[in-house]
């Protein structure tokens, strides 16, 4: 059985306060109610309701002190406001404070109860937010104290929410998947599918039915319709990872989609709404590709609105100790070991060396470094041997 939503009702008419239990009892809310505001603060402290219904005016303290109150105890919990006619001034003043609505006396049930389970349903979803950003907060770390890097923080601060197509481009292991993340978890869609797609890993062939999807019987072995990841990203966000390696029959095909806002399934003509943001991703250079024609210049220009360059390694050395110490503590975490620090000498070795895989090179090394140590601090020499290793990219 689906768990009854609990409110608290306050206001000093009993009798009004004894029918309005009665009719949110009957649309099976949980109903508390309280006729002193001082009363009805205790019991804020001590449960957790989902939304809060208050008198506008009440002796000893007013609706909106008793709400500033409860704001205190519960910032997000969702207040409705119960107004006379002559109150609807202040009514509106306690949205303007935080309020989530009011209404009016006499009150008309069927909208009463659809205020509540919007209040509730709101509430919900952004405590769930709340909640998913935290977990993605830890899981999406960029660490930078470079200038350079900085910038790019500052950049992807104001494109979170721009809601505009992102290109992004760095070499590889720069950490360009993550900006990627880290833009979409930080922006309106964060509650919306982000779906990833590696256009250089799939061949262009089954590319083109990957991205829009196919119906039973398109081609030769399309045995079942099936979605592609257009439809997947459905008001979340659509990652196109080394769009550089797209073939150019496809690069028309996403030009023209972007232009028209609208896809088609392969073997079908019925067309659905690409409402998805694009982000893209390479680490070739866009612009040698389109003097040698093997990328559409206008698919370039509409790609790249915003645009964000993450420097290599090489460029920002200063970063290096703070990466490799974040990674450290990740890599202990994970193995389960008691690493504290690297020595010196060691993190001097790391600044050094030019890191052309980047920061997913370094995290190998330090990975490698963590499971085979057993001391407290890793040494310089440790390193050394892991750079000498046959097949290690220098
Ligand atoms: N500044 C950073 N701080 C912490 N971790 C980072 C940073 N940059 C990259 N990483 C980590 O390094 C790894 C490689 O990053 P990512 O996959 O985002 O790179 P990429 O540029 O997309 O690579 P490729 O072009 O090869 O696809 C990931 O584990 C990522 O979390």
């Amino acid at each position: 059985m689906e768990k009854k939503h609990r409110l608290l009702a306050v206001d000093d008419d009993i009798d009004f306060l004894k029918a309005l239990k009665k009719l949110l009892t009957k649309f099976e809310f949980d109903v508390e109610v309280a006729i002193d505001p001082f009363k009805a603060v205790e019991q804020i402290k001590n449960n957790s309701y989902d939304c809060i219904l208050l008198d506008m005016k009440m002796p000893g303290l007013d609706g909106i002190q008793l709400m500033d109150k409860i704001m205190e105890e519960d910032p997000l919990v969702p207040v409705i406001f119960i107004s006379g006619q002559s109150n609807i001034p202040l009514a509106v003043h306690a949205m303007k404070k935080g309020a989530y609505d009011f209404i009016e006396k006499p009150i008309e049930p069927e909208r009463l109860i659809m205020m509540l389970k919007h209040a509730i349903e709101r509430n919900a979803w952004s405590k769930e937010r709340d909640m998913l950003l935290t977990a993605i907060d830890e899981k999406y770390q960029m660490i930078g104290e470079s200038p350079v890097m900085k910038e790019v923080f500052k950049k992807i601060k104001i494109f979170s929410t721009a809601d505009a197509k992102v290109l992004i481009t760095g070499e590889t292991g720069t950490g360009k998947e993550l900006v990627a993340n880290i833009l979409h978890y930080n922006s309106p869609r964060a509650g919306k599918p982000f779906i990833k797609i590696n256009c250089a890993a799939i061949p262009n062939e089954l590319l083109e039915s990957e991205l829009f999807g196919h119906v039973k019987g398109a081609f030769t072995g399309a045995v079942e319709t099936k979605k592609g990841k257009f439809h997947l990203a459905q008001d979340g966000t659509l990652f196109l990872d080394e769009i550089g390696d797209m073939d150019i029959y496809l690069q028309a095909k996403l030009l023209k989609i972007l232009d028209t806002g609208e896809f088609s399934m392969l073997g079908d003509n019925k067309t659905y709404k690409a409402n998805c943001r694009i982000i893209s991703a390479t680490n070739q250079n866009l612009e040698e590709l389109i003097a040698e024609k093997k990328f559409r210049e206008d698919l370039y220009h509409r790609l790249n609105v915003l645009h964000i360059h993450i420097p290599p390694l090489r460029e920002r050395r200063e970063d290096i100790p703070h990466i490799a110490r974040f990674l450290l503590s990740k890599a202990t975490d994970q193995y389960n070991k008691k690493i504290l620090d690297f020595s010196d000498t060691a993190i001097e070795l790391l600044k050094q060396f030019d890191w052309p895989g980047n920061v997913r090179q370094l995290k190998n090394v330090v990975e490698k470094l963590v499971i085979f140590s057993s001391g407290p601090i890793i040494e310089e020499k440790q390193i050394e041997n892991i750079f000498n290793e046959p097949l290690f990219l220098k």
